[in-house]
């Protein structure tokens, strides 16, 4: 769907994004992850053709957003760190003007409000000015204004920004239900316990490259797996290094993290095996997106 060939970009002086290569699949929700000044905002702003590269390609459902990026821009929406709303114009007015601006045929906008405005709960603030929106209304309409014109891909930088947990929560319910209509979402955010209720996918980027890209929870032959004990056992490392399946990535006397080699009913039958050893478990399970991402960053330091 996103295709990126040997992107790198350059700001004066500065080297910003540095030769990516990168794949984003069909229908999948791309976490988009790292620290400060990673290169995240930069790379939406190429995939997105408001940037131009210094060198490599990016196409979008098969088109490149270079020499195409008007075609580029119907199939896709973006939702910028610091959007603006027109203040003045009703929330109405706002998907009108984005509907426009996106070419929809004139017949076809007041069916585009309606629809989006129900997708995003915003049927009965149609009439409302943008300035008199809370801060979670006006990502809704901004949302709704990248998602006007029914878009295949969806590039979204830090949507939750300064929401409240309810409206986190909300806009979670949305990406997943947009991924369920078939878009494509690529989001970058710094709360990565939020981005963990809908991604598929995790994009680390570091100093301009990409640390790791992978699938999340989806069946792997290797997992990633965290445990933790009630107290600490100076055998716990012993034991699970000795485990066949096991490949250990970090381990104290109470916690460990390591890749295992097996289904489901295999990480069942280890955690019973590990019981039976003696190990006092508490908790045992995949590692969640924060501890991936930081497994990931602790694993490309150099
Ligand atoms: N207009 C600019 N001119 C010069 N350098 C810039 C400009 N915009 C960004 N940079 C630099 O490029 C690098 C990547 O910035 P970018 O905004 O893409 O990172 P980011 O991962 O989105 O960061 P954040 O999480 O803080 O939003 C940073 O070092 C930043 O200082």
């Amino acid at each position: 769907m996103i295709q990126i060939s040997d992107l790198t970009f350059d700001y004066t002086g500065h080297r910003a994004l540095n030769q990516l290569n990168l794949q984003v699949e069909r229908g999948s929700v791309t976490a988009l992850v790292g620290a400060n000044g990673a290169g995240k905002t930069t790379l939406m702003r190429c995939i997105a053709g408001l940037e131009t590269p210094l060198a490599g390609s990016i196409t979008v459902v098969g088109l490149d957003v270079q020499e195409q990026p008007r075609t580029v821009h119907r199939q896709m929406g973006y939702l910028s760190d610091f959007f603006g709303l027109y203040q003045e114009l009703t929330v109405a007015q706002c998907l009108e003007y984005a509907a426009a601006s996106q070419g929809l045929a004139k017949d076809a906008i007041a069916d585009a409000i309606s629809a989006t405005a129900a997708r995003l709960s915003l049927s009965d603030r149609l009439e409302q000015k943008a300035s008199s929106l809370s801060r979670g209304l006006r990502q809704r309409v901004a949302i709704g204004q990248a998602i006007i014109h029914a878009p295949q891909v969806l590039l979204l930088d830090e949507p939750a920004s300064g929401l409240d947990p309810e409206a986190r929560n909300e806009l979670a319910i949305l990406f997943r239900q947009l991924q369920a209509s078939g878009m494509t979402l690529l989001v970058s955010s710094h709360i990565l316990a939020e981005l963990e209720a809908y991604s598929s996918h995790m994009l680390v980027l570091r100093d301009g490259k990409i640390l790791e890209h992978r699938a999340l929870h989806q069946g792997l032959a290797s997992k990633a797996l965290q445990l933790r004990l009630a107290s600490p056992n100076d055998k716990l490392i012993e034991i699970l290094s000795a485990h066949p399946a096991i490949n250990l990535s970090k381990a104290d006397t109470l916690h460990a993290e390591f890749d295992f080699n097996g289904n489901s009913a295999e990480q069942a039958r280890l955690l019973a095996e590990l019981i039976q050893a003696g190990l006092a478990i508490t908790s045992f399970g995949e590692q969640n997106l924060q501890q991936a991402y930081l497994r990931s960053i602790e694993g490309g330091k150099s």
